[in-house]
């Protein structure tokens, strides 16, 4: 479970997380919308502590981020917006197996998170292939692949369909539909709620670095269809 109390954070002298308390439980498919430039990445950071809060507090399965980083960083695992930057190895199969590697975990562990994380994201055949060499929609398969080895409780995905074509992101709702059926929670952040909102949970908008609304995919666009917020397409809302 994660949960951050009266979350605050600034960068330089301006407030851009001001004072947000949410809870997200286990296997719960969360997504987060708002503005450009709301705080939408600047809360999920802090998920796993990549932010450190100026005041109030994140806490992951019970422990908070600040007294236990490690835990927090594998219980909640971060899919960033840009994927190529997240690689660490030339083959695809050795930047799945760095984060279980770091684990100290067993040769035979290790294989046997790598296959179930790549035939998860339905890249099984692409074992060998360098990183360097993916196409966009295999680059976000990857780094997918890349946390889910890790096992952890709950990914975070910022920005997942961003410069994919149709099939990618076809393929990509695939994959976040079957990790959501696995028990894994998700938290995924996006412009883009047309292609998860018939599979989330709940909606949580962000504005000015406050939640302004959160709740269920219905009541969530009763509520933007009422409330002047130009950050979804008016077709969901009809
Ligand atoms: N490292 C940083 N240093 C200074 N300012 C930052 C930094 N990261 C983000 N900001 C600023 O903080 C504000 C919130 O940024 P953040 O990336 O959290 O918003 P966002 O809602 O994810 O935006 P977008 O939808 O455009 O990705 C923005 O004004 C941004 O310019």
């Amino acid at each position: 479970m994660i949960e951050t109390i009266a979350l605050q954070h600034s960068y330089d002298e301006t407030t851009v997380i001001d004072g947000i308390s949410l809870t997200i439980d286990d296997g719960e498919w969360v997504v987060i919308i708002g503005a450009n430039g709301s705080g939408k990445t600047t809360l999920v950071r802090h998920f796993n502590g990549l932010c450190t809060p100026d005041s109030g507090s994140v806490i992951i399965n019970g422990t908070p981020v600040s007294a236990n980083l490690l835990a927090a960083r594998t219980a909640v695992g971060m899919v960033f917006q840009t994927p190529r930057d997240q690689f660490v190895a030339a083959t695809v199969e050795a930047d799945v197996a760095f984060g279980p590697e770091n684990l100290g975990l067993s040769h035979a562990d290790i294989e046997t998170r790598v296959s179930d994380a790549l035939a998860t994201v339905g890249l099984s055949e692409c074992r060998h292939a360098r990183t360097s060499e993916l196409s966009g929609g295999e680059r976000a398969r990857v780094a997918i692949a890349g946390v889910l080895a890790m096992r952890p409780d709950h990914i975070v995905l910022d920005e997942p369909f961003a410069g994919l074509d149709l099939s990618a992101r076809a393929s990509i709702q695939d994959r976040l539909r079957t990790l959501a059926a696995n028990g894994t929670g998700l938290i995924t952040v996006t412009h883009d709620l047309e292609a998860v909102i018939n599979d989330v949970d709940r909606i949580i908008v962000i504005q000015e670095g406050q939640i302004a609304y959160e709740g269920s995919p219905t009541s969530a666009c009763q509520w933007l269809s009422t409330h002047s917020v130009d950050i979804v397409s008016p077709s969901i809302l009809s």
